[in-house]
Order: C-alpha cells, then sequence, then structure tokens
C-alpha cells in the first residue's frame, strides 16, 4: 500500500452529488471515507474527460499547480485518484461548503457589508500575491472561480489555465487560445495572447467590479461589454471590436455606489498599458488600508 497519503482510492470516494461541469470533465461532491465508517471528509472531485480541449498533459499540470500552492487563500489540494477500470484521472480538493462567489454574492446580497467585500477582495489579492511568488499566471480570475469558505473566508480556484512563467521571461505567451474569458482579459491577452502578473491584476479589477455589483447578472461583464460593442456581431471580431473600445478608454461602467477609493482601485488595474498597473502586493496594501478607513467612518 503507497505511504503517499496524496494518492487516494477509487474505492473509498463515494458519489454524493455533481457540483458543476467545465470545458474539462466535471467536478462531483464525493465523501472520502477509507475507514468506511462514514467518518471521511467531503471532498471536491475534478473528474478529467481527456477531449479536444484537455489532455492528460493539462490535466497532469493542474495537478501540479495546485499541490504546490500552499496557502489560506487558495483552495486545497487533497490528492489524485487514478481509476484503473475507466482510465480516468480525478483531482481531489476540500470541498467549500458555500459555493461560487457568484451564488453566495446573490443569495446575500442584502446582508453583505462593504467592509465583507472589502475583505474578500483583500483575501483574493492575498491569494494572487502568492500566486505570482510561485511565478504562477493564473489566467482565468473570475468572480465564477472564486470559491466562498465561510461568511468571511473566499479561497481562489480552478487553476487549469494556469502556467509558469519562464524564469527568464516576465510574460506567457499562449498559442492555443480555447475557450477564451476575453470579457476579464486584459488588452494585450485580447491582442497578442500575452499573460503575465499584469494581466492577473486586470482580471483582479474586472473581480472587483463584479464583487461590488453583487454579482448581479445585469452588471455581468460579458453582458456590459457585448451592449458596448453591439448585441449582433459573432466570431473573432468579437475580440477586435472589445479591444477597440478599450483602446479608446472605453471601460466597464463602475457599479452603482461602488466607494470612491474601489473605483480608482479598479481604474488602476484597468490602466491600458501594463506596465502603468499596481502589483497585487501594492494592491493588498491600499486594500487594508480602505478597510481601516471603513472601520474609522463607520465607528465615526
Ligand atoms: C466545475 C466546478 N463548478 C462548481 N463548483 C462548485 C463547488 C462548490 N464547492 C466547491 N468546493 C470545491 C470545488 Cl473545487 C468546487 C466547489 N459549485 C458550483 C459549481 F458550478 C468548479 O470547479 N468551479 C470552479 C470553482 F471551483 F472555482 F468554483
Amino acid at each position: 500500500v503507497s505511504q503517499d497519503e496524496t494518492l487516494l482510492e477509487e474505492r473509498h470516494l463515494r458519489y454524493v452529488s455533481l457540483l458543476g461541469k467545465g470545458n474539462f470533465g466535471t467536478v462531483e461532491l464525493c465523501c472520502y471515507d477509507p475507514m468506511g465508517d462514514n467518518t471521511g471528509e467531503l471532498v471536491a472531485v475534478k473528474k478529467l474527460q481527456p477531449n479536444k480541449h484537455s489532455t492528460l498533459e493539462d490535466f497532469q499540470k493542474e495537478v501540479k499547480t495546485l499541490s504546490a500552492l500552499h496557502c489560506d487563500y487558495i483552495v486545497k489540494y487533497r490528492g489524485v485518484c487514478y481509476s484503473m477500470g475507466r482510465l480516468t484521472m480525478s483531482l481531489v480538493m476540500e470541498y467549500l461548503p458555500y459555493g461560487s462567489l457568484i451564488g453566495y454574492m446573490e443569495n446575500h446580497r442584502n446582508s453583505i457589508t462593504i467592509k465583507r467585500m472589502l475583505l474578500f477582495a483583500f483575501q483574493i489579492c492575498k491569494g494572487m500575491e502568492h500566486l505570482q511568488t510561485q511565478r504562477y499566471v493564473h489566467r482565468d480570475l473570475a468572480a465564477r472561480n472564486i470559491l466562498v469558505a465561510s461568511d468571511s473566508l473566499v479561497k481562489i480556484a480552478d487553476f487549469g489555465l494556469t502556467k509558469v512563467i519562464p524564469s527568464d521571461k516576465e510574460y506567457y505567451r499562449v498559442t492555443q487560445p480555447g475557450e477564451s474569458p476575453i470579457f476579464w482579459y486584459a488588452p494585450e491577452s485580447i491582442g497578442e495572447s500575452r499573460f503575465s502578473h499584469k494581466s492577473d491584476i486586470w482580471s483582479f479589477g474586472v473581480v472587483l467590479h463584479e464583487l461590488f455589483s453583487y454579482c448581479d447578472i445585469n452588471c455581468n461583464p460579458k453582458r456590459l461589454c457585448m451592449q458596448e460593442i453591439g448585441p449582433n456581431v459573432q466570431g473573432t471580431s468579437i475580440s477586435m471590436l472589445l479591444l477597440n473600445a478599450l483602446k479608446n478608454n472605453w471601460r466597464l461602467p463602475v457599479p452603482p455606489n461602488c466607494p470612491p477609493k474601489v473605483c480608482s482601485l479598479i481604474k488602476q488595474c484597468w490602466e491600458y498599458d501594463f506596465k502603468d498597473r499596481p502589483c497585487f502586493f501594492i494592491l493588498a496594501n491600499q486594500i487594508e488600508t480602505i478597510m481601516q478607513d471603513e472601520r474609522e467612518n463607520s465607528k465615526g
């Protein structure tokens, strides 16, 4: 029997329910119960179905990425499970009971405070700061990929598109764009498939926009961008029209009732030239300062 406790045995993994689908396969809620006495823990199991979008190699890279990240603000890796019978491979992660940030914000719209949203923003920023110290670029930072662990803790998840920046460069150029979430993409990612920590900063700005819009479907970045570039376009011209709009200094409209200091944070993340954007370390400090000011005001 393997001593490697991250090599989980399929026979101890009991299916509970389907959590969701992605462009790689599915994520299921399972109970990992090696003692067979129902004292096991709930886990999220990402089953890889090799298809045109994602290969076994992609999956092994995702496992390598997640197992190398140890941070309170990043979903925890529990192990891998190989099913010899069905020749499938599964990535096993901790299960976060409150689900994705989108659903949480919709369900708690009337109870969540600005202070709590700032805390979530701070945590996502610290998680991204940790990613940057490991030279990882997430490339798919969006509210749909943030999980809620409790009323006061969120974590970054879904490292399916994450890449390591080569040590001799400061960006990663992607060859196969695939299903690109261009409405969260920085201009240089849309135009040149260029990804860096500074393009993750742009996406973080879009996450702030989603957060302070309560992830309201009517303010969804895709919907607002399509309204701007004209609803009756299709195909590659969408990315070129969006890139032109961004070149002409159009940006997503700031969320209604968004605190002015948060608006200025968002604007900094959306500087056209990536060199003018802040880094996650600076942003974390700025968010912390705004949180302290919020505390003063609410006392005042
Ligand atoms: C495809 C899967 N979709 C979903 N996952 C969960 C979920 C709840 N709790 C969870 N705990 C750990 C994990 Cl990995 C997922 C969930 N809930 C609804 C979903 F539609 C997914 O991975 N989404 C990306 C991200 F994880 F970032 F949200």
